[in-house]
């Protein structure tokens, strides 16, 4: 029986960009804990270097994201995803509730499945992720984040050290966590007053980009030779309680 060729990843990824579609019949989200929130869960099969999904949002440049980081509430502004593109500093704002799943995949640095790779296209930049390796059904989607001090991280290390008083600390940690404040003001693409600003947390991961016509190179393959050439820095402002 002959097998179905595979799409090239980089090809597949500029098919879902330009539509602006997510693979809703191999992704879903669902509801973890009040901790961690929501997360994008496989419900079909990914092969190593697959495109997984998109981070959706709104490009933007370096001074919009600025003068957004100075009004967004934290729980808003953890939504920015800030990189380097052709020498200059650009955002994918996905603080917007807008369905897509790109913006709901959660952090992990020990073992994430998936990498941030940029695809250009049309002469702009998305952001993509892909598989770093075999995923099956029911897994989560993760990819690292970068930086060192995210808050949950710290949770996750006590966790590793008191397995048995997890569920305290959650709990507790959970009271501190930006976007479990819910009695805290908010501004948010949609709210109407300004808030004060957050802190900061620098990253710098190396991104790599793929255009239309690269299509015939696996993302796994090329990713080494490009990271020295391709410095991204991404950034997430968080609040430290
Ligand atoms: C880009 S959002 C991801 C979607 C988020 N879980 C939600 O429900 O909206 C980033 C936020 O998710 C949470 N998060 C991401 N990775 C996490 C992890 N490994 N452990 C705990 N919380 C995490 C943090 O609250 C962080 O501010």
């Amino acid at each position: 029986m002959a097998t179905r060729r595979r799409k090239p990843p980089t090809q597949d990824a500029i098919e879902h960009a330009v539509k602006a579609l997510d693979k809703t019949a191999e992704l879903e989200v669902q509801y973890i804990n009040s901790f961690k929130g929501r997360g994008v869960f496989a419900k079909a099969r990914f092969r190593k270097g697959d495109f997984v999904v998109e981070y959706r949002g709104e490009l933007i440049n370096s001074k919009e994201s600025q003068r957004r980081r100075r009004t967004y509430h934290n729980r808003c502004a953890v939504f920015m995803f800030d990189f380097y593109w052709r020498e200059k500093t650009w955002c994918v704002d996905a603080a917007r509730e807008d369905g897509s799943l790109g913006r709901l995949v959660n952090d992990d640095h020990k073992h994430p499945n998936c990498k941030m790779k940029r695809v250009i296209t049309e002469g702009k930049p998305h952001l993509c992720l892909f598989a770093l390796k075999d995923i099956n059904e029911g897994e989560e989607i993760t990819y690292d984040y970068g930086g060192t001090d995210w808050p949950w991280r710290k949770q996750e290390d006590k966790q590793s050290d008191a397995t048995e008083s997890f569920e305290a600390d959650i709990f507790r940690t959970t009271e501190q966590t930006p976007q479990r404040s819910s009695s805290f003001k908010t501004q948010c693409p949609h709210d109407p007053e300004p808030l004060p600003s957050m802190n900061k947390v620098g990253m710098n991961p190396s991104l790599v980009d793929y255009t239309d016509s690269d299509e015939s190179q696996s993302p796994s393959t090329n990713h080494d030779q490009f990271n020295s050439s391709c410095q991204v820095l991404f950034f997430f402002s968080i609040c430290m309680y």
